[in-house]
């Protein structure tokens, strides 16, 4: 039977924000029972009074993992974001701490994608604001402000997984897609990439975003990119809120220059569907503004709950690390009658040798070793062949200077 440095009834999963069944499904079949879930996200006094105990934790979008939570995370081996996005987690901090990040970087790609589909066609209509009036009693007849979107330019910005899914939906739907994207991407279809953001907004009868939030991204749609984009152009944001100055997408909405918007993420979201949203956009009548469910449908959440659950399983037990966006990628096959021992250590010299020396001092023979490294991490799997004394072993790896995790998972199938 495999025996892990903690057996499985002792490791202790918190899931938050409502992740699906499927994860306890996946968990369970995997031998882990002791999981605890949440239907909402827990802010960081709540974090910190909770984390010393949790061994794995899941996570979305609204959950935010700060450097002072993992450091008070003592007992934690890995994070599984059960979504795209890993922004909201500091991952230097986790991997400071020796911790493994996971996420689902597919499975809600084609919800996102289908979403701002129906939202392009909402706002060349004027639907929402028509909607609302005939809502209030009211019958607004009209083709002002209305088109086909037949023929009609869009601007995608962020050529990744799920700029490419709109890009095809909406050739076939008979728009021109341009795009512009920092790294050179193959053009689908007969989409042809700009030269320049400035190029794409002042083509383009509608923007749609989907980088995701980093430094360079934050406010890349300023009053200058704004004021850059087609008087009566539309601007479609699912990506980050972050990435959209949501003062200036108003001001520009305010004098007709952008036409509408449907905005689904936003620089501050409330914490839990409880608390009020505030936002300069609230009663733009051409703003469809939505509660970040871009990725919310049955289908991504029942992929993910299973893809990031099968992630943290893997992890947990053989130390597998493929797919975990902030450490080295490392899997090595499970070796019949041996011991693994996972050693993550600050990436400087002398320290793997320090490593084989707890197992040479001890005539261990190695049977397998795979050592990954990035410029400031180190990640090695050893397997051991025999009989092994395991908590020496471990804590002898943990006195090694610059180590920051060391565990062990086997002996199996002795
Ligand atoms: N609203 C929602 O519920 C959801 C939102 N998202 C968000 O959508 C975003 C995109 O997701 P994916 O397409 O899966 O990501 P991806 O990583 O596949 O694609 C992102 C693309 O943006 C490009 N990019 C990065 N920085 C750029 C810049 N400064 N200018 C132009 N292009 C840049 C990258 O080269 C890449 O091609 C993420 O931020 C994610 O968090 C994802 C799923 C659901
Ligand atoms: O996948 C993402 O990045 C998303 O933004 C979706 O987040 P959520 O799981 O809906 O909180």
């Amino acid at each position: 039977m495999t025996k892990l440095s903690l057996s499985k009834d002792k490791i202790n999963i918190l899931l938050l924000e409502g992740v699906h069944d499927n994860a306890i499904d996946e968990l369970a079949r995997g031998g882990y029972a002791s999981v605890e879930r949440l239907p909402r996200a827990l802010d960081e006094a709540e974090l910190l009074e909770r984390i010393g105990s949790v061994h794995i934790l899941g996570i979305r979008s609204r959950t935010h993992l700060t450097a002072k939570v993992l450091e008070a995370a003592n007992k934690l081996i890995t994070v599984g974001c059960f979504c795209i996005g890993t922004n909201q987690v500091d991952l230097k901090a986790a991997r400071r701490q020796g911790v493994p990040v996971f996420n689902a970087p597919y499975s809600n790609t084609r919800s996102v994608a289908e979403l701002v589909i129906g939202e392009i066609i909402m706002l060349m209509r004027g639907i929402f604001e028509k909607s609302q009036l005939v809502h209030g009693g009211g019958w607004m007849k009209s083709a002002k402000d209305s088109y086909e979107i037949r023929g009609k330019t869009l601007g995608i910005v962020g050529y990744g997984h799920i700029g490419t899914q709109v890009s095809i939906l909406a050739e076939a739907m008979g728009m021109q897609v341009r795009f512009y994207d920092t790294v050179r991407k193959l053009a689908l279809g007969n989409a042809r990439a700009c030269d320049s953001l400035e190029e794409l907004l002042s083509v383009s009868d509608v923007v749609t975003l989907h980088v995701p939030d980093t430094a360079q991204t934050r406010n890349m749609i300023g009053e200058r990119e704004l004021a850059a984009m087609k008087k009566g152009s539309h601007l479609i944001n699912a990506a980050r809120g972050q990435v959209v100055d949501i003062e200036a997408l108003a001001a520009a909405m305010n004098t007709g220059h952008v036409l509408g918007a449907a905005i689904d993420v936003f620089p501050v979201e409330p914490g839990s569907d409880k608390d009020e949203f505030q936002s300069a956009l609230r009663g733009i009548k051409t703003a469809i503004l939505t509660p970040h469910i871009g990725g919310s449908t049955m289908e991504a959440q029942a992929n993910i709950g299973t893809e990031v659950a099968q992630k943290l399983i893997e992890y947990s037990d053989n130390g597998s690390t493929v797919g975990a966006v902030n450490f080295p990628q490392v899997a090595l096959p499970v070796q019949a009658g041996c011991t693994r021992f996972l050693h993550v250590h600050e990436n400087r010299p002398g320290i793997l040798r320090k490593v084989n020396e707890v197992f040479s001092g001890r005539d261990l023979n190695i049977a397998a070793q795979y050592l990954q490294t990035d410029p400031e991490l180190g990640y090695v799997v050893v397997d051991v062949n025999g009989d092994v004394d395991e908590l020496e072993v471990t804590n002898d790896l943990r006195a090694i200077e610059g180590t920051l995790k060391a565990r062990f998972l086997f002996p199996s199938q002795r």
